[in-house]
């Protein structure tokens, strides 16, 4: 994996259903093959670490792009991983999967941590506590997606001396 901190995937969707029945076209494609390199309309190129097209499967875009940091975690590093992209350009379908077969992200990440952890437990030689958060932080609201119950108005997120950031209940008055 290369030195550089932060690093950026294009991933192209193919066209849905009812964008092809609406005539869509397709504007942007990768170009070449394995380049990293997407061209939008005729003429304009840019350049990223890593470019998908719209064949690409979960299980490449995962293996190239989130992997070697799952490999790192377990090594002591912090990793993150986000999507970003207007509405409906395939931010959930990457992050969460489109069936059970075609897991996304998330689902691979829970896999592969638990995979390595047992791993290196085999040899008697790590101890290891998971936790997993759950939050989705829309129209400044921030909701818990693993406990429904608690209102928004409740949670806030909050930062440690060291940066790091946390959701926190708010305390009650
Ligand atoms: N790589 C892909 N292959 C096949 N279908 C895809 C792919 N990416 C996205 N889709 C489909 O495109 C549609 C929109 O994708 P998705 O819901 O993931 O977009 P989004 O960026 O999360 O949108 P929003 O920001 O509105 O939540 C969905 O029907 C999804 O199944």
């Amino acid at each position: 994996m290369s030195e550089v901190c932060v690093r950026v995937a294009v991933r192209i969707r193919p066209l849905l259903r009812r964008e092809l029945l609406h005539r869509h076209q397709v504007c942007v494609r990768v170009a070449p093959p394995g380049s990293g390199q997407v061209l939008l309309g005729p003429d304009r190129l840019f350049s990223f670490d890593h470019a998908f097209g719209p064949t690409a499967g979960q299980d490449e875009v995962y293996e190239s792009c989130v992997q070697p940091l799952v490999e790192s975690l377990l090594d002591g590093y912090n990793a993150t991983v986000f999507c970003y992209g207007q509405t409906g350009s395939g931010k959930t379908y990457t992050l969460g999967g489109g069936s059970q077969d075609e897991g996304g992200i998330i689902d691979r990440v829970a896999q592969d941590v638990f995979l390595l952890l047992a791993e290196r437990k085999s040899d008697g030689s790590v101890e290891a506590t998971v936790r997993v958060s759950y939050m989705e932080l829309y129209r400044e609201e921030l909701r818990d997606l693993l406990d429904m119950n608690t209102d928004y108005k409740e949670l806030h997120i909050r930062e440690d001396e060291k940066g790091n950031t946390g959701k926190k209940k708010k305390k009650k008055l």
